[in-house]
């Protein structure tokens, strides 16, 4: 686990409520440099939540975000210059063609050097001829490819992913894993990912995090967790903490 001076992300005793039910009760946990962590769990878990309180949309009820040791609260400006998301659910706005997208983006972000930035990023994610081309008639793979590109615009040291993957056929979804993976790999950044694929949390995540009820109930090794609580896969055991939290086998 990363230490306190080296965290991406810190997450303390954090909550939600919605007239008086959490959403999101009492969590923490961090992210660090080169990690990708995953946030899983069932429909209604808090996973959307944590993340949107992260990214500063939602003010938390009670308890502390600190990104790169920025205190999200304090100054919000600063902290979240160094972070940036993707998401299905928040596409770009379709009718931009890619370059306009990345330059409107990069503009807000105050972007230096945002033309052979964005020259960059077209190659990185392979996206040369949808340049001139609306991101609204793109196809869902080649969205997620402009939507990341657009996460990346800003170097972020940490990159919030929410199921980044849904809707990706099987070859693009590798593609894009790899991608992200290269992220936290090359740079000094960390990714949260949150997936309701447990084949690709194993493949990708250093670390995952079982949310359930708004508590995290379990963290560890994606590939070590379920042996470590007598199942036999990570589906196995994500049933498990979905259903009956209470019956989990502890090492
Ligand atoms: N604005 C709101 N008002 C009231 N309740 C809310 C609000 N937003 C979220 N909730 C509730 O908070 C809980 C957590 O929701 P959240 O969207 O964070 O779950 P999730 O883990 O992201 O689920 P999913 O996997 O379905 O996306 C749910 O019970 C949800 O109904």
């Amino acid at each position: 686990m990363a230490t306190a001076s080296s965290t991406v992300l810190s997450v303390r005793e954090l909550s939600k409520s919605y007239a008086g039910n959490s959403a999101v009760d009492h969590i923490s946990f961090e992210v660090g440099p080169n990690e990708i962590v995953g946030l899983l769990g069932p429909n209604g878990a808090g996973k959307t939540t944590t993340i949107n309180m992260v990214l500063g949309v939602l003010e938390p009820t009670s308890g502390a975000i600190h990104i790169q040791g920025v205190d999200l609260a304090r100054e919000r400006s600063r902290a979240l210059e160094q972070t940036n998301f993707a998401a299905v659910y928040a596409p770009l706005p379709g009718n931009l063609t890619v370059v306009q997208n990345l330059r409107y983006f990069g503009l807000i972000y105050g972007v230096k050097n945002i033309s052979e930035r964005i020259e960059s990023l077209l190659q990185e994610f392979d996206l040369q001829r949808f340049r001139d081309t609306k991101s609204g008639v793109l196809s869902s793979g080649e969205q997620t490819r402009v939507a990341l590109a657009k996460a990346m615009l800003n170097q972020p040291r940490l990159l919030l992913l929410d199921e980044p993957t849904a809707s990706l056929d099987p070859a693009t979804a590798k593609d894009i894993r790899a991608r992200i993976r290269d992220f936290a790999a090359k740079g000094s950044g960390g990714v949260l990912w949150t997936s309701h694929n447990m084949y690709e949390v194993e493949e990708v995540c250093h670390r995952v995090l079982f949310m359930s009820h708004g508590k995290v109930l379990l963290q560890g090794d994606p590939r070590k967790l379920p042996q470590e609580h007598g199942k036999a896969t990570l589906e196995e055991l994500f049933i498990t903490v979905a259903r009956e939290p209470l019956t989990l086998e502890t090492p």
